[in-house]
């Protein structure tokens, strides 16, 4: 693992099934995300996105292959600890948002500030804080099922951020979202890696792509290509106006998109 890197992937592997049903979900790959740095996951639905991104987090277990969180060997370590550095590094925002429906959505914020070990003011604070950030203060005392499904989509990534991670493991984290939310999650993106903050986003919205620092695509399982998209002067690549070349099956085009930036090429 390279100095300076928060995550890595080696040789990382998942299967489902066996026999003949055997399912390589994520196949051999290899990844390295650099501290403050953001990097998108792209392709076709089914082409294992969110396995992997499951797997860089320690929520599941490789078949084989290792996975490295700020040079710590997530699969070697037990359930108890793989939470301990999932609390104290990680911030995971869900497809399904995984709200606790019993909690208010300022309380479902204040979790990981609680369970790290924070006071319930400090708590209570960066939550209101952070909802206030994404225009979504007023949801602060409704429950989830009063929520709709963007509203839920803002406080799954408050909570997210709350603790100020390592690293964000962000699956499809502006599907819900209108396009004012989803400036203002882009916002909170760059202001993460502004602090030294490593994002990893999977996503199918070409705005939220064209602004990671790095762009791979994923095919059966496999990091088939990868781009590094140059920084323009707003922070931005100026790859956000090519918002649509992401489409439901993946990257329409990823060749033009390497093309516009600068194209690390096909493994
Ligand atoms: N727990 C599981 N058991 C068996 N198969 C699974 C499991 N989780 C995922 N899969 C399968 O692994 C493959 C990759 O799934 P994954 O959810 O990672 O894809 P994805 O690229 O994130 O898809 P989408 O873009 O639709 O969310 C799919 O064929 C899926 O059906």
């Amino acid at each position: 693992m390279t100095a300076g890197c928060a995550v890595a992937a080696r040789r990382l592997t998942k299967h489902f099934g066996r026999g003949t049903g055997l399912l390589r979900a994520v196949d051999e790959v290899d990844l390295e995300v650099h501290a403050g740095e953001s990097v998108a996951i792209v392709g076709a639905s089914g082409c294992g996105k969110s396995t992997l991104l499951r797997l860089l987090g320690g929520l599941d277990l490789p078949t084989s292959g290792e996975v490295l969180i700020a040079g710590e060997r997530v699969d070697r370590l037990s359930r108890r600890d793989r939470a301990r550095l999932r609390r104290r590094a990680i911030g995971f925002v869900f497809q399904e948002f995984h709200l606790v429906p019993e909690l208010t959505a300022a309380e479902n914020v204040e979790l990981p500030v609680l369970l790290a070990g924070g006071s319930a003011i400090g708590a209570r604070k960066a939550a209101i804080r952070l909802l206030d950030r994404m225009g979504a203060a007023d949801l602060a005392g409704r429950r989830p099922a009063a929520l709709s499904g963007g509203e839920r989509q803002k406080v799954a990534i408050a909570r997210a951020l709350v603790n100020e991670p390592l690293v964000v493991l962000a699956d499809e984290p502006t599907g819900s979202l209108d396009s004012a939310a989803t400036t203002e999650v882009l916002r909170l993106f760059g202001d993460l890696r502004t602090g030294g903050q490593t994002l990893v986003v999977v996503t199918h919205e070409g705005r939220v792509a064209g602004t990671s620092d790095r762009l791979v695509t994923m095919r059966d399982g496999a990091l088939v290509s990868e781009a590094r998209l140059t920084v323009g002067p707003a922070g931005g690549t100026g790859l956000g106006a090519l918002a649509g070349l992401v489409g439901p099956a993946g990257l329409a085009d990823p060749a033009g998109l390497a093309g516009r930036a600068e194209g690390d090429g096909a493994r």
